[in-house]
């Protein structure tokens, strides 16, 4: 059977998702799937590094307990040495998950590219690379005959961008728009039941949804990098933070909230970008007080929605997981098994 053996930068929530799934499900995933998956490689800020050719123990890494890091267990260190490991692994995917840097992208960017660079593909839930390097990184995947799968960085293990991209062929899509992001709407949500944001922020956090700096999904910069993202996957632009308007939920106060139920109105944070008639590219990022009949409204919790607006379809719109550990563990597990069917068809088409 065919396998692949993979590194995992970052042994965060997502990743270690992704580790709980390979080692709980074992041989019924490979089957499932049809080749194996071994992690030969792990990296992380706080526990440090660890290599083993012959696949590591994935029930010790996932349950080192507090203050114990990789250079506990054989071929381990306390520092995580990135780049080293990166380009000296035997793995043949590269698993990205750090936290997403807004600003730069950085290290998450140089982490993808050096991988790229030494004949590894890529899957990556870090919106940093896909939205502040992504034509870059797809240019050097390409000239390297390698894959830069991202499917997690919006919408978490929800396919949008599969969706648009496989689904809606021969469509023209003038606009996106939708909930991008689980922890706001989590946030808005729990408002609602007279929660304060800071205490509905920490139930976020603790469920897994929200990133390392909270500030990112309630000032709206972690939905402005997916709508980067969608603008340039799926209007074709070429667009960066910089023209995406941004304004977060942070000043929505409970007498707003009550107001808006009061009127019919539910308040969301609401990312958007379209093409207008001068071909134009609109992107925003604003908190929206929808009424309760909008097809938005009824998006509760860490779910999303997208709306693509079509010529020959009208409206079509995908709706799922947002955020969540598990969720976006998937997201990198369906990325990993089309970086696999990509490598297949090369090479029955080499035959
Ligand atoms: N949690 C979620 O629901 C979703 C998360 N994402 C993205 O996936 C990525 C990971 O998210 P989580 O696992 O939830 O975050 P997390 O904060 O739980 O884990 C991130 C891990 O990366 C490590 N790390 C950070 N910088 C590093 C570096 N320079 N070198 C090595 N390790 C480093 C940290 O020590 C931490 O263990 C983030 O970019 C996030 O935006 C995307 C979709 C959904
Ligand atoms: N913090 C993000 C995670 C997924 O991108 C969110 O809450 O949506």
């Amino acid at each position: 059977m065919n396998r692949h053996d993979i590194a995992l930068i970052g042994f965060g929530g997502v990743n270690r998702a992704l580790a709980e799934i390979i080692h709980t499900r074992g041989q019924d995933l490979s089957d499932e799937i049809g080749f194996e998956l071994r992690v030969v490689a792990i990296t992380d800020l706080r526990l440090g590094s660890l290599m083993r050719t012959e696949g590591i123990d994935l029930g010790t890494a996932l349950t080192l307990p507090d203050g114990v890091t990789f250079a506990s267990m054989p071929g381990g260190a306390a520092v995580p040495q990135n780049d080293f490991v990166i380009r000296s692994t035997t793995a043949d995917i590269v698993v990205e998950a750090t936290y997403t840097n807004p600003v730069d992208g950085e290290p998450a960017v140089s982490h993808v590219r050096a991988a790229l660079q030494s004949g590894k593909s890529v899957t990556t839930t870090n919106k940093g690379p896909v939205a502040l390097a992504g034509a870059e990184l797809n240019r050097i995947a390409v000239e390297h005959g390698m894959r830069f799968e991202y499917e997690g960085s919006v919408m978490s293990g929800t396919p949008v961008l599969s969706f648009a991209s496989r689904v809606l062929p021969g469509l023209r899509v003038s606009g996106v728009q939708g909930i991008l992001n689980g922890t706001s709407n989590y946030v808005l949500g729990q408002m609602e039941t007279g929660m304060t944001l800071a205490d509905a922020v920490a139930e976020a956090q603790a469920l897994g949804y929200a990133e390392a700096d909270p500030t990112a999904d309630i000032e709206g910069s972690d939905v402005q990098l997916k709508v980067v993202i969608l603008a340039n996957e799926i209007l074709g632009a070429n667009i960066t933070t910089a023209d995406v308007e941004r304004q977060g939920i942070s000043r929505i106060t409970p007498e707003d909230i009550a107001e808006a139920a009061a009127d019919g109105r539910r308040w969301k944070l609401i990312g958007a970008a379209r093409r207008d008639p001068d071909g134009r590219i609109i992107a925003t990022v604003e908190p929206v007080a929808l009424p309760l009949t909008h097809p938005l409204a009824g998006i509760t919790g860490p779910t999303n929605a997208v709306s693509f607006d079509t010529d020959l379809l009208g409206t079509v719109t995908v709706s799922g997981p947002g955020a969540g550990r598990t969720e976006t563990g998937y997201a990198l597990l369906s990325d990993i098994i089309a970086i696999d069917a990509h490598q297949r068809a090369a090479a029955e088409a080499l035959r």
